[in-house]
């Protein structure tokens, strides 16, 4: 992982590389680029052993002009500003390529939580909700889970909220237990977009996904539920990676066996597998399909040029610098991005907040077939408008659909002149 590539340079970059296809004033240019407010806060919090310690917290909300700020927080010792500006301005141009009505928001605290205990995590949690209370609402900004971080800190972060508002609003936050208001599916949403994503690009590009070789870097929410429903699909999951390496079998893993291994030791390499891989072997194997499914900058320049798979969807946010997709482009690889193959789970959480203001539940069928429809739509947008507009990637594609949709919303709204 090149840890030097700034995630907000990315960002910032790949709306310059859009906007060129777009006709944007280079005043306005630089708003599609900056968010328009970070929250940087300090929490301080009492450990077990009665000692304090201090965090850094940070939330961003890049652009409000298609409706309330929206997108996860994460919890990891490499979370800093520029990573959640970066993370905010993704969650924008992701909720306008499958056309929700949010704009983009994330946060984030500077912490491993590895390395303390649920008390202690708990406390955090409800000092940062304390923190974001003034400026989240279900019409303000809405928070949801992301790497580190899932049902429980949500529940937390909602009940921390109503207590401190006297009031009853689960739309405050997504991503919660069904009995706090969550959404069926919520879970699964994620990795559900990137098998759809998958199942639409194979197709598009007259490729079958049945028998298809496929290996995931990352096997947490997103790249674990991925992995199980591309095989559910007759795909064939050969490699997959957590921080500790990847359990590897030429013939096919058993994406539900190796997660039931992960859960109970915490590391895929502890399965049974034939072999075992670092992440950069991951990442260049022979396979049809890559699926990135960890952290920013997973795949730089260098490490491009070796990658061998034909196709790439991205699940994690930034899995990719902007030089890596140079390369990628050059040679001919198919990359889906993230801002669509990842879009599922802010979907549901978008499904999720609609079941919280009229109170009204659906079943899973439901939010499955709605979150298809969604996804498919997007998708075949995204292609028309590459093969319309002649442009040189699908990433660029997808933002010049979400720039087109911000800019409009902005400037028609009166947000910007
Ligand atoms: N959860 C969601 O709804 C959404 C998530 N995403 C994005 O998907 C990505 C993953 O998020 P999510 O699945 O929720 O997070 P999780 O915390 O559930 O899982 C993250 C996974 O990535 C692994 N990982 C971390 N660092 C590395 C590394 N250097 N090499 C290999 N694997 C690594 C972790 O390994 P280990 O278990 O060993 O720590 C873990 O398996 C992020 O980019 C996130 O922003 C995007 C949209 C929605
Ligand atoms: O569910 C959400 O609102 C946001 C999920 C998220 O953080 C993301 O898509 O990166």
């Amino acid at each position: 992982m090149s840890e030097e590539i700034n995630p907000f340079e990315s960002l910032r970059e790949q709306v310059d590389d859009a906007a060129a296809h777009l006709d944007v004033r280079p005043g306005t240019l630089e708003r599609l680029k900056r968010p328009e407010r970070v929250l940087e806060t300090n929490l301080s919090v009492e450990l077990d052993d009665g000692s304090i310690e201090m965090f850094r917290a940070y939330r961003s909300q890049f652009n409000g002009a298609r409706g309330p700020y929206k997108g996860g927080i994460r919890y990891h010792p490499g979370v800093s500003r520029d990573e959640v500006k970066a993370l905010s301005g993704w969650m924008a141009y992701k909720c306008a390529v499958v056309d929700i009505p949010y704009g983009g928001g994330k946060g984030g605290i500077v912490v491993d939580p590895d390395d303390y205990s649920e008390a202690e995590l708990e406390r955090l949690t409800r000092a940062f909700a304390t923190e974001l209370r003034p400026i989240i609402g279900e019409n303000r900004d809405i928070p949801a889970p992301d790497v580190n971080t899932g049902r429980r800190e949500m529940n937390w972060i909602k009940d921390t909220y109503e207590t401190l508002e006297n009031t009853t609003e689960p739309g405050v936050i997504t991503g919660k237990a069904p009995e706090s208001g969550g959404s069926a599916g919520r879970v699964e949403a994620t990795g559900r977009s990137v098998m759809l994503t998958a199942r639409e690009a194979f197709d598009y590009l007259e490729k079958e996904i049945e028998g298809a070789t496929v290996a995931v870097q990352g096997y947490g929410n997103a790249g674990s539920i991925a992995a199980k429903l591309l095989e559910d699909r007759g795909a064939s999951v050969v490699a997959v990676s957590d921080s500790s390496g990847a359990a590897y079998d030429p013939d096919g893993l058993d994406a539900q066996a190796v997660k039931e291994r992960k859960d109970e030791t915490g590391d895929v390499v502890d399965y049974d597998a034939p072999e075992t891989l670092s992440n950069e072997e991951l990442l260049t194997l022979d396979v049809d399909l890559l699926v990135p499914a960890a952290l920013e900058n997973a795949i730089d320049a260098d490490l491009a040029a070796d990658v061998r798979a034909d196709v790439i969807v991205e699940a994690a946010n930034g899995p990719l610098t902007p030089d890596a997709d140079d390369v990628l482009t050059e040679r001919d690889v198919s990359v889906f991005p993230d801002i669509l193959a990842n879009a599922g789970g802010v979907t549901v959480s978008y499904f999720e907040w609609v079941q919280n203001r009229q109170r009204f539940y659906w079943s899973e069928q439901r939010v499955n077939d709605e979150l298809e429809t969604v996804i498919v739509d997007a998708f075949d947008r995204l292609t028309t408008t590459f093969e319309d507009r002649d442009l040189p990637n699908f990433r660029t594609a997808a933002y010049v659909v979400a720039i087109d949709r911000v800019l409009r919303a902005s400037e028609q709204g009166g947000v910007w002149p």
